[in-house]
């Protein structure tokens, strides 16, 4: 069974995807996908390795663009847009729905440089302006205080869980609304990974984020919606490309955890596959 969530034309969703398949070369990844994106929200992504949640992940912000034969179907409508209609600016997209990756990826340059380096790239030059700019964004991803004195350290000498606060700092530094995280915290320690949970429910509580996680107590602490994706096979046919992933249930988080619609939901929240 697939679920498929009811759309009230009404709502104002973050980004609507509607029916999303994604291609790698002739090889079908995932199909169908149809998922409203609660605004000011976090939605989890889960669903065992390979059923797609990373590749949906990145065609909301147009990174599979970067990737060879990767190509996308079915409508991504935000602000009501399809983000890819010919005429939009797939940078531009990429300033508004920002990305935070699993491993900490600072540039290897200053904390402060690290932080203004989007906010120049948009043409900002004056100091005054970089330096409120700055602290703002690291306030904004906790990591000021901890950091306020030597911001002419290398991002790359902090530890990992402040390295991916200092990324998500630069994150918001050229003010996204929606932040996408794909699995920001497997690569941390429980403190720090609870350092960036805390983070996304207060400090980032203004902005849509979705998350990928393997981590179902994490999903169930820190969203509050989840879709999740399964692997669907056809026997029929041998080979890799008989596999996609497909959603198969979408909803808050609190109503698919406590009593999921699907079958399959409750066994992989259960553990028992995946
Ligand atoms: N660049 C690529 N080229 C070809 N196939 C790819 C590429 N990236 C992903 N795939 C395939 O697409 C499918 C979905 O992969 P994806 O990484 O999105 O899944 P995932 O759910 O995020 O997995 P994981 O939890 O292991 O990160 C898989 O079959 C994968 O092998």
């Amino acid at each position: 069974m697939v679920y498929v969530p009811e759309i009230e034309t009404e709502q104002e969703y973050a980004v609507l995807l509607d029916k999303v398949n994604v291609f790698y070369g002739s090889y079908h990844a995932v199909k169908d996908i149809t998922i409203p994106i609660q605004k000011g929200k976090i939605t989890a992504f889960i669903g065992p390795s390979g059923c797609g949640k990373s590749t949906v992940l990145r065609a909301i912000n147009r990174m599979n663009d970067l990737v060879e034969g990767a190509r996308v179907t079915g409508d991504i409508n935000y602000h009501g847009k399809n983000l890819y209609d010919e005429d939009v600016d797939p940078v531009e997209v990429r300033r508004r729905i920002g990305m935070v990756f699993q491993k900490p990826n600072p540039f290897p340059k200053s904390i402060y440089e690290n932080v203004a380096y989007g906010p120049r790239l948009l043409g900002v030059n004056k100091k005054a302006l970089l330096d409120e700019i700055v602290e703002r964004s690291l306030r904004g991803a906790a990591l000021w205080e901890e950091v306020k004195n030597d911001l002419r350290k290398s991002g790359l000498a902090l530890s990992g869980g402040q390295q991916q606060r200092l990324c998500i700092a630069r994150t918001i530094a050229v003010e996204p609304d929606i932040i996408l995280m794909d699995e920001p915290a497997s690569a941390l320690d429980p403190i720090a990974t609870q350092r960036i949970e805390q983070l996304m429910r207060e400090e980032l509580s203004e902005y849509t984020i979705i998350i990928v996680t393997h981590n179902m107590q994490q999903a169930q602490r820190a969203s509050d919606y989840v879709a999740f994706f399964n692997i669907r096979k056809n026997e029929d046919t041998p080979g890799i490309e008989n596999r996609w992933g497909e959603l198969a249930e979408f909803g808050e988080t609190d109503r698919v955890f406590n009593n999921p619609a699907a079958e399959e939901t409750a066994e992989y929240i259960a553990g028992r596959f995946g």
